[in-house]
């Protein structure tokens, strides 16, 4: 068997030409164009590269773009002082703090600071409260972006997750912490496991799963042998391989390729669940400013 591919960037394409028309609505209504912001502290290129992207989508579908950049010795004051900021903007509709922050910053303090109403990763408590509370009947909150990009992306090749075991690798605020409380609404109805590093046995629960996303950021940690064939596998871990003649560092996904040979659908890394992240960002914001028009799309 080889894998069908769940194309993240042709999906995500897709999905920002619908933004583009929603922004082009809210304008014609004279609602102000909406605005993404971004908050990135320090040099990381790979963080500066996502920041970037996000940029690219923001213009892409007609949103306004406000970036800070601090320096990686930035202290939390300094951080917090520009959140205070844009939580008074009227022109920043929703933004980001880019993660990791540098270790010296209190992250926790820096994501409860954010006004819940332009929290575009949906990572504020409130907004996680809500995910979680908001069991059965969905309400106006941002949702994380990524757990909402693997969704999207199954739901736009018509994979129904109703009634599949789903086991999710790693525990991470962006990804594992909230995956469940989405997969589990009535809605989806999918039964989900979050293995983590303290899970004793992970290739037995990798080989009972209909379902695998993988976001360890361990590279190749998902192996052939470990998935059930015709399991769907979703690939949302990078690792940064150095080359070892001084080469560009090469990105590597947490699932093996030879995995292809088993599953019946994969997403590859890049290209698969990453634009499908940025996309439903610039979703969120979209969201907001239809929220804040009185239109629900
Ligand atoms: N505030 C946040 N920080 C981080 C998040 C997040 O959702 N919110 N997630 C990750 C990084 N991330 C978004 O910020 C992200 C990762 C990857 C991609 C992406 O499009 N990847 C491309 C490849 C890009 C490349 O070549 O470098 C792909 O998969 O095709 C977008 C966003 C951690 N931080």
């Amino acid at each position: 068997m080889t894998a069908q591919i769940l194309d993240g960037k042709a999906t995500a394409k897709a999905i920002k030409q619908e933004l583009a028309e929603r922004v082009t609505r809210l304008v014609d209504a004279g609602r102000p164009r909406p605005g993404l912001a971004t908050v990135l502290v320090g040099d990381d290129p790979g963080s500066a590269a996502y920041v970037r992207g996000k940029h690219r989508d923001s213009e892409q579908i007609g949103l306004n773009s406000i970036q800070k950049h601090l320096p990686a010795d930035a202290t939390q004051e300094e951080v917090e002082a520009v959140v205070d900021e844009l939580n008074a903007d009227p022109a920043c509709t929703g933004y980001i703090v880019q993660l990791p922050l540098p270790k010296h910053i209190d992250t926790d303090a820096i994501l409860e600071r954010i006004d819940p109403a332009k929290d575009a990763d949906g990572l504020h408590p409130t907004n996680l409260g809500r995910l979680v509370l908001n069991a059965y009947s969905p309400i106006h909150t941002p949702l994380p972006c990524t757990p909402r990009a693997v969704i999207e992306l199954l739901m736009r090749h018509d994979l129904d997750l109703k009634g599949k075991d789903v086991v999710v690798i790693g525990r991470g605020v962006t990804v594992g912490r909230s995956i469940g409380a989405l997969m589990t609404r009535r809605a989806i109805n999918a039964t989900v496991t979050l293995t983590h590093t303290g899970t004793t046995d992970l290739p037995a629960h990798l080989r009972r799963a209909d379902v695998i996303v993988a976001a360890a950021g361990v590279a190749h940690l998902v192996r052939p042998e470990d998935v059930k064939p015709g399991a769907i596998v979703l690939d949302v871990g990078v690792s940064r391989q150095e080359d070892a003649e001084g080469g560009k560092a090469k990105l590597v996904g947490d699932v093996d390729p030879a995995v292809a040979e088993v599953a019946s659908w994969i997403s590859p890394n890049p290209g698969g669940v990453g634009p499908m992240t940025r996309a439903l960002l610039v979703n969120n914001v979209v969201e907001a400013a239809e929220h804040a028009a009185g239109i629900e799309a």
